[in-house]
């Protein structure tokens, strides 16, 4: 499983690519919009920090598949090659996937269900988003179906991947791992939330008083001169 990141704050961009293996970043419109930013300044700003290496996820808001498929070129256009043009779900939707995914890699956002997911990939989409959280919030199982999803695609060989969105716990994220989610895009707080545990902490604090009662505050390279 890969991992992205799911803000469109530049200095959370910052700061998570920095210290986390991140392959790219995801947005929504009420992320962008919580920015309060010039909208064009801040997809510049982030294709800018991210580098051309990382996958850019900006998705639509056209009313009809012909106004988010002229969208989609002019973002495609301002970030580069990176560009993942993000679809919410719907019959629009699915027709501009239709004919932007011989363009550009496409994900189709606001899955919360199986044959939601086939469709989009059938349509095109290279990438298809459940909502994880959202959908367990509710009781519909959202980690069950986001794996099925994920065992759905690899089953009929669809060049198609679940990106899992909208997590609020360790434990989510777990188990879509386990589920064969290929991506999760997670908000800035998760990434400390995954890669800390207690047990990791009392162990290097546990190294770090060994060392110090012989070596003091010698580091290695101080010792190898
Ligand atoms: O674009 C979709 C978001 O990842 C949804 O996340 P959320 O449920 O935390 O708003």
């Amino acid at each position: 499983m890969r991992y992205m990141i799911d803000t469109a704050n530049i200095e959370e961009i910052k700061d998570i690519i920095e210290f986390f293996p991140i392959e790219g970043v995801t947005t929504n419109p009420t992320l962008v919009s919580k920015e309060k930013m010039d909208f064009k300044t801040l997809v510049t700003g982030i294709r800018d920090v991210i580098g051309p290496d990382r996958v850019f996820f900006v998705q639509l808001r056209g009313d009809t598949a012909e106004e988010m498929i002229e969208e989609a070129r002019a973002l495609k256009k301002l970030i580069g090659d990176n560009y993942v043009a993000k679809i919410p779900m719907g019959r629009a939707g699915l027709k501009a996937v239709m004919t932007l995914s011989k363009e550009m890699p496409c994900c189709v956002t606001a899955i919360c269900s199986r044959q939601q997911a086939m469709l989009a990939a059938r349509a095109g989409a290279s990438f298809v988003a459940p909502y994880v959280n959202r959908l367990d919030n509710i009781g519909a199982g959202g980690v069950e179906i986001a794996c099925d999803i994920a065992g759905m695609l690899d089953h009929y060989g669809l060049p198609c991947e679940v990106v899992g969105a909208s997590f609020k716990n360790v434990d989510q994220v777990q188990e879509c791992a386990m589920g064969g989610c290929h991506v999760v895009t997670l908000k800035a707080e998760m990434f400390d939330m995954l890669a800390g545990h207690p047990l990791t902490d009392s162990g290097i604090a546990g190294f770090d008083k060994d060392w110090k009662a012989f070596y003091g505050e010698n580091k290695i390279l101080d010792l190898l001169k």
